[in-house]
C-alpha cells in the first residue's frame, strides 16, 4: 500500500526544517516527484518512476501526475477517470499506473511540495507551462525534459530544457532514447539516455529515479547533444514515413535515415560545436532515429500523407490517426527551417529543408526522393560539407 506524502513526510528532512524537529543520522532527504504532463509518454514515465519511487527509500512514494484536464466523451473529467481506474483512459488506455500516481488537473498544486519535476508535454505547450510555472516552484527543484521539440526565438533557437531553466531559473537536464512509449508500457526492453551539464550526481539520481530492468538509463555530460537528437530525428522520421507512403523500399528508407542522421551532427555541432560525436551513438542518438523510422507516429502520419498524395493536411491527419496525441516532427520541420533561412544555412539541410516544404505544400511528397537527383543540392548530400 503507497503511503501517502503527508504520512512519509512526517519523517524526511522537509518537516524537521519546517516545523524545528530533531533530525537523526537515520533522516532520509527524501525527494518528491511530479510528473508535469500526462500524455501516452507522460503516463509511462509516471507509471516508472512510481515503481521506483516505491521501492527507493530516497523518494517519496507519491508521484503527481499534472494533467490538462478534458471531459471525455462519457462526461467524466480525465483526471478524475485517472484517479478512479488508475489508467490514463485516452493516452494510456489498459495500463494500469502503479496506486501511488495521483492524477492532478492543478498545476500549482501538482508542483508545490516537488524537488524533482519531470516536464513531458508536447513542446509546443511548455512556454506557456513555464510562465505559470514561475514563482510557484520549489527554490531547491531540480528538472528534467523528456520533451522533443525546441522554441525558436528572435535572438535564434532555443531547447526546450534552456526554456526551463531561463524561466524557472532551475537547473534542467534531459532523457531521450529510443523509447516509443507503448512498447515501455508493457515493459519490454529498451534504453534511454540522460544529459547533464554539469552535476553529475543529480544526474545519478534522475538515474535512480528511472532505471528499471527493462528499462535502461545511461548518463552522459552532454545535454544539447542529447536533446538535440530527441528533437531531429523526429524530422527524420517525417522523411521515412513519406519513403513509406511512396513504398520505395528499405534502401530508399535506409539511406533518408543515413542522410538524416548526418544532418542531425552536423545541425547540433554547428549550434553547439561542445556537442559530442559519441552522443549519437546512444540510444538517444541512432537508436531513436531508427525505433522512430521504424514505428513512430510522425512516421505514420507522414505515410500516409504521402499516399494521399499531399493532398490532406498533417493536422487533419494528426486528428484523426492520433485522436488527441501530437506530432513533433512538422513543428520541429519548420522551427529548423526557420533556423536555416536566417543563417544561410538552408543549401547544408537539403533533407530538413524538404521535409518542411513538403509538409507545407510547397514541394510534393515524391520530393523527398526526387532532390538529390534535381538539385545541385546532392553533392552536399553525398558529403561535401566539410562539417558533415
Ligand atoms: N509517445 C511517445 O512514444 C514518446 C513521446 N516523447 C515525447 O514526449 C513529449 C510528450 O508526448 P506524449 O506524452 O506522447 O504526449 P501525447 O502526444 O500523447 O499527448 C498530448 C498531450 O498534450 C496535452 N495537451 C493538449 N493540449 C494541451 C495544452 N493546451 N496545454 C498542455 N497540454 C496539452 C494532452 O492532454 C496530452 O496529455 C513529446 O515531446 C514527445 O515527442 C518522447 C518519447 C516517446
Ligand atoms: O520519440 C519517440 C520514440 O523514442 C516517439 O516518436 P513519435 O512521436 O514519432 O511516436
Amino acid at each position: 500500500m503507497a503511503r501517502s506524502f503527508e504520512e512519509t513526510n512526517n519523517n524526511n528532512h522537509f518537516a524537521a526544517a519546517a516545523g524545528g524537529g530533531v533530525e537523526d543520522e537515520t533522516t532520509l532527504v527524501m525527494s518528491k516527484v511530479t510528473v508535469v504532463g500526462s500524455g501516452n509518454w507522460g503516463s509511462v514515465a509516471a507509471k516508472l518512476i512510481a515503481s521506483n519511487t516505491l521501492n527507493l527509500d530516497s523518494f517519496h512514494d507519491e508521484v503527481s501526475m499534472w494533467v490538462f484536464e478534458e471531459m471525455l466523451p462519457t462526461g467524466e473529467k480525465l483526471s478524475d477517470a485517472i484517479n478512479r481506474t488508475n489508467e490514463n483512459v485516452k493516452y494510456l488506455p489498459g495500463i494500469k499506473l502503479g496506486q501511488n500516481v495521483v492524477a492532478n488537473p492543478d498545476l500549482e498544486s501538482a508542483v508545490r511540495d516537488a524537488n524533482m519535476l519531470v516536464f513531458v508535454t508536447p513542446h509546443q505547450f511548455m512556454e506557456g507551462i513555464c510562465r505559470r510555472l514561475v514563482g510557484k516552484i520549489r527554490e531547491d527543484a531540480e528538472a528534467i525534459s523528456l520533451i522533443k521539440g525546441m522554441e525558436v526565438k528572435k535572438e535564434g533557437p532555443c531547447m526546450i530544457s534552456s526554456l526551463i531553466t531561463e524561466h524557472l531559473g532551475i537547473n534542467c537536464c534531459v532523457l531521450m532514447g529510443a523509447n516509443i512509449a507503448n512498447e515501455i508500457a508493457v515493459e519490454k526492453f529498451s534504453e534511454a539516455t540522460v544529459g547533464y551539464r554539469k552535476n553529475k550526481e543529480i544526474a545519478e539520481e534522475w538515474v535512480r529515479l528511472f532505471n528499471t530492468p527493462y528499462f535502461m538509463v545511461s548518463a552522459v555530460q552532454d545535454v544539447e547533444g542529447v536533446e538535440l537528437c530527441g528533437t531531429l530525428k523526429n524530422i527524420v522520421a517525417i522523411a521515412a514515413g513519406l519513403v513509406d507512403g511512396l513504398e520505395m523500399g528499405n534502401n530508399t528508407k535506409a539511406a533518408i535515415m543515413r542522410i538524416g542522421l548526418r544532418e542531425m551532427k552536423a545541425f547540433s555541432k554547428l549550434l553547439f560545436p561542445s556537442v559530442k560525436d559519441s552522443t549519437f551513438f546512444e540510444s538517444c542518438g541512432v537508436a531513436d532515429l531508427i525505433t522512430t523510422c521504424l514505428g513512430g507516429r510522425n512516421r505514420k502520419c507522414a505515410e500516409a500523407f504521402a499516399r494521399n498524395g499531399g493532398k490532406r493536411s498533417f493536422d487533419e491527419l494528426e486528428a484523426e490517426m492520433l485522436q488527441g496525441q501530437k506530432l513533433q516532427g512538422v513543428s520541429t520541420a519548420k522551427e529548423v527551417y526557420e533556423v536555416l533561412s536566417h543563417r544561410g544555412w538552408l543549401e547544408l539541410f537539403p533533407l530538413f529543408s524538404t521535409v518542411h516544404e513538403i509538409c507545407i505544400g510547397r514541394l510534393p511528397p515524391t520530393a523527398i526522393v526526387e532532390y538529390s537527383e534535381h538539385t545541385p543540392k546532392f553533392s552536399l548530400v553525398g558529403g561535401s560539407a566539410q562539417f558533415f
